[in-house]
C-alpha cells in the first residue's frame, strides 16, 4: 500500500507538491531512525557490540532530529542535515564498524537521486553539492580499506550485504524515477489541457476549434460527407452581468456549455471562440439535422433556470446560426463566416432563435 502511494506520487491523483515532498521526507526520516535503532538494539544484544551501540545511538537521535527541523518548518535544513548525517554515517559504518567489502558506501549513490527528488527545484546548490560531496566520500570509501574494522563479518556475510545494499540502491532508482516519470507525464497532460480547453467552460478553446475543424472539414471532403457548423452567442448578455453580477454570468456559460454538450456526441466538437460565443463542429451532419439539433439546444436552454445567489433563478437566451458545407473550396474560415452572417440574421430578427446562412442566400 505505502509501496504503491509512493509510486503514484506526481500523477494526477497524488501531487508531488513540497508538501508532500516534506511529507516523504519525514516519513524516510522515520524510517530510517527506525531502521537505524533496530541496528543499535542488534549491536547491544545480538552482537554485544557496546561501542559500535553507542556510535550507532548518535546517529539514530540524529536522524530524529529531521522530523524536528521539519516540525519547525525549516524543510531545507531538514533535507540538509538528513542527507549530511547519512553520508557521515554512511562512512563509519565502512570505515569503522566494519569494510568496504560489505559494499556499504554503495549507499552514496542514495544521496544525489534522494536529493533530486526531494528538494525544490530552486535548490540546485544544495542538490549539487551534496551530490558531489557523496561521490567524493565514495571514492574515498572504496580507495580506503580499513584493517581493524569493529565487527569482523565472514566473507559470505559481506557478500550478503553488499548484495542487499545494491538492491536497496536499485528499488531506490527505479522509485525516483517512476516518481518522475509520472510528474513529467501529468506536466505534459495539464500543458496539453491549458493549450486547448476553455478555463471556464472546459470546452475545447479557438486554437483546438481551428486545429480540430480543419482536420474533420478535410476528412468530410475525402469522404464526401457532410459538415455542418453552428454558431451560437448569448443574447443580452451584458445585461446579464450588468444585472446578476459578473459572477452569475460566468455561472451561466459555464451551465449553457453543459447543456449544448449533453446534446453532442463525442465526435461532434463544442468550442468557446469568443466571450460569449460558442461554435460546434458538427461533422457529417448535413443542415436539416443541424438545425433540428440548433433548435433542440435553443430550446434547452430557455427553459433551463440558471441560479443565482440570494435570489432564485434566471433565463437566458441564445441566438444561433447554421451553415454547412456547401462545395469542396470550403474552408473553415469560410463557414465561420457564413454562420456569423446567419447569426447577425438571427440577432436581427429577433434573438431567441436559429437562422441559416442558405437562407441568407436564398
Ligand atoms: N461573465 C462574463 N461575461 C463575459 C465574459 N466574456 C465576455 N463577457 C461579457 O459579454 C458581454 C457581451 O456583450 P455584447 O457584445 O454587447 O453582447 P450582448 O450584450 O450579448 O448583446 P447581443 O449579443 O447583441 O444580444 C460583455 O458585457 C462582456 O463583458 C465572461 O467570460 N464572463
Amino acid at each position: 500500500m505505502f509501496f504503491e502511494r509512493i509510486l503514484s506520487l506526481g500523477t494526477v491523483n497524488q501531487e508531488f507538491s513540497s508538501a508532500t515532498k516534506t511529507r516523504l521526507m519525514n516519513t524516510i526520516a522515520l524510517i530510517t531512525t527506525g531502521v537505524s535503532m533496530l541496528y543499535t538494539l542488534m549491536y547491544v544484544f545480538v552482537l554485544d557490540q557496546s561501542t559500535v551501540a553507542l556510535i550507532n545511538l548518535s546517529f539514530t537521535l540524529a536522524y530524529c532530529c529531521t522530523l524536528g527541523l521539519n516540525a519547525l518548518h525549516s524543510t531545507k535544513a531538514s533535507k540538509v542535515w538528513f542527507f549530511s548525517v547519512l553520508m557521515v554515517h554512511l562512512m563509519v559504518c565502512t570505515n569503522v564498524y566494519v569494510t568496504n567489502a560489505t559494499g556499504f558506501h554503495l549507499y552514496f549513490f542514495l544521496v544525489p537521486t534522494g536529493a533530486f527528488l526531494l528538494f525544490e527545484l530552486k535548490d540546485k546548490l544544495e542538490k549539487i553539492s551534496l551530490s558531489l560531496v557523496s561521490v567524493v566520500l565514495f571514492l574515498y570509501c572504496e580507495n580506503t580499506m580499513n584493517e581493524a574494522p569493529l565487527i569482523e563479518l565472514t566473507e559470505s556475510i559481506e557478500a550478503m550485504i553488499y548484495q542487499s545494499v545494491f538492491l536497496v540502491n536499485m528499488i531506490e532508482v527505479i522509485v525516483v524515477l517512476t516518481i518522475f516519470a509520472n510528474q513529467l507525464e501529468r506536466n505534459q497532460t495539464k500543458l496539453t489541457r491549458q493549450a486547448t480547453k476553455d478555463s471556464l467552460t472546459q470546452t475545447s478553446n479557438r486554437h483546438e476549434f481551428f486545429e480540430k475543424g480543419e482536420s474533420l472539414l478535410l476528412q468530410s471532403q475525402q469522404r464526401q460527407e457532410a459538415f455542418s457548423l453552428v454558431l451560437l452567442d448569448f443574447d443580452y448578455f451584458k445585461s446579464i452581468n450588468d444585472q446578476y453580477g459578473h459572477a452569475a454570468g460566468d455561472t451561466c456559460l459555464i451551465m449553457v456549455s453543459k447543456i449544448i454538450q449533453a446534446e453532442l456526441n463525442s465526435k461532434q466538437i463544442l468550442a468557446r471562440i469568443g466571450g460569449e460565443e460558442f461554435a460546434i463542429i458538427l461533422p457529417s451532419m448535413a443542415q436539416a439535422s443541424a438545425v433540428n439539433l440548433a433548435e433542440r439546444i435553443r430550446c434547452k436552454i430557455e427553459q433551463h433556470a440558471i441560479p443565482i445567489i440570494g435570489e432564485s433563478h434566471f433565463n437566458c437566451t441564445v441566438s444561433l446560426g447554421v451553415t454547412c458545407k456547401s462545395n469542396a473550396q470550403d474552408t473553415l474560415k469560410t463557414l465561420l463566416v457564413h454562420a456569423d452572417n446567419a447569426l447577425y440574421l438571427a440577432k436581427n430578427n429577433g434573438r431567441n432563435r436559429v437562422e441559416t446562412f442558405a437562407q441568407i442566400n436564398a
